[in-house]
């Protein structure tokens, strides 16, 4: 499989790395909680701006980023504005989430950009662009309600793999068991087809849990835990999500006996 490196943790490869959401409301509860995660040793840690009070107000935005730059140092770090249609707390037009984009690329600060890619008139055009400032980009999409069929899963994954995105991501509400199978057999699929770009899934709600721990059996390269706030349903707790990869990693997957 293909694989990158960011302040020396590898993306796309084995045990799945751990990625912890800040969702702090006032900047102190931002930067108190980049802090904690860097202490509990996060792997990747994101920042939800869409939780942060000032997600309008730019220069806000420069202003924390560049108090939170001396903290995450050594973190990989990914910039993520999710909007209300998508699952998250942000409400701002299509043109000022760009202007957010920009400024979180300009402040090179951030590694990554989580771009909403069904929810922009010309994401390749977007993607592009923060590319070119230097930034990588991972191309998400949530489905709330459903997990879609299985073609049109493959049909989600290999859109946003079409655009040039570094990462893909897909998030998907389950209903049934099958629901849940599929999502981690379409992963499987799609690692197979196109080796080359690193994949994040989950199946969120209780129901879909296996599938945030399943990510060395699917191929997803990345889980998303609850450091003591989730940010989305079914996120396991950090410590128990650490233990359990452990557990899963040190039964070597291609053995048979
Ligand atoms: O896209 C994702 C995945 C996620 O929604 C989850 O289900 O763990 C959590 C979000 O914070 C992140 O931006």
């Amino acid at each position: 499989m293909h694989y990158f490196e960011i302040k020396e943790t590898t993306f796309g490869e084995g045990k799945p790395l751990i990625c912890l959401p800040v969702t702090g409301r006032t900047e102190p509860d931002v930067l108190r909680e980049t802090q904690r995660l860097v202490q509990m040793q996060a792997q990747v840690i994101e920042w939800r701006v869409d939780a942060y009070e000032k997600s309008d107000d730019w220069n806000a935005i420069r202003q924390l980023l560049k108090a939170m730059a001396p903290l995450i140092e050594k973190t990989p770090f990914i910039f993520t504005f999710r909007s209300k249609e998508q699952g998250g707390m942000g409400s701002l037009t299509e043109e000022q989430i760009s202007d957010l984009h920009q400024i979180a690329a300009e402040s090179h600060v951030v590694d990554f950009v989580d771009v909403e890619f069904f929810q922009m008139k010309n994401p390749n055009k977007e993607i592009k662009m923060l590319q070119d400032m230097g930034v990588r980009v991972l191309a998400s999409h949530h489905d709330f309600n459903e997990t879609p069929q299985p073609e049109i899963m493959q049909m989600l994954l290999q859109r946003m793999q079409e655009s040039g995105a570094d990462i893909v991501k897909l998030a998907v509400m389950p209903q049934t068991q099958e629901d849940v199978l599929a999502l981690m057999l379409e992963t499987n699929r799609f690692v197979q087809n196109y080796p080359k770009i690193p994949v994040v899934t989950m199946s969120m709600g209780t129901l879909g849990k296996v599938s945030r721990v399943s990510g060395e059996l699917t191929g997803s390269c990345m889980t998303f835990g609850n450091p003591g706030v989730s940010s989305a349903p079914g996120q396991i707790e950090a410590c128990k999500l650490a233990k359990i990869l452990d557990v899963l990693h040190s039964s070597d997957l291609t053995e048979h006996a």
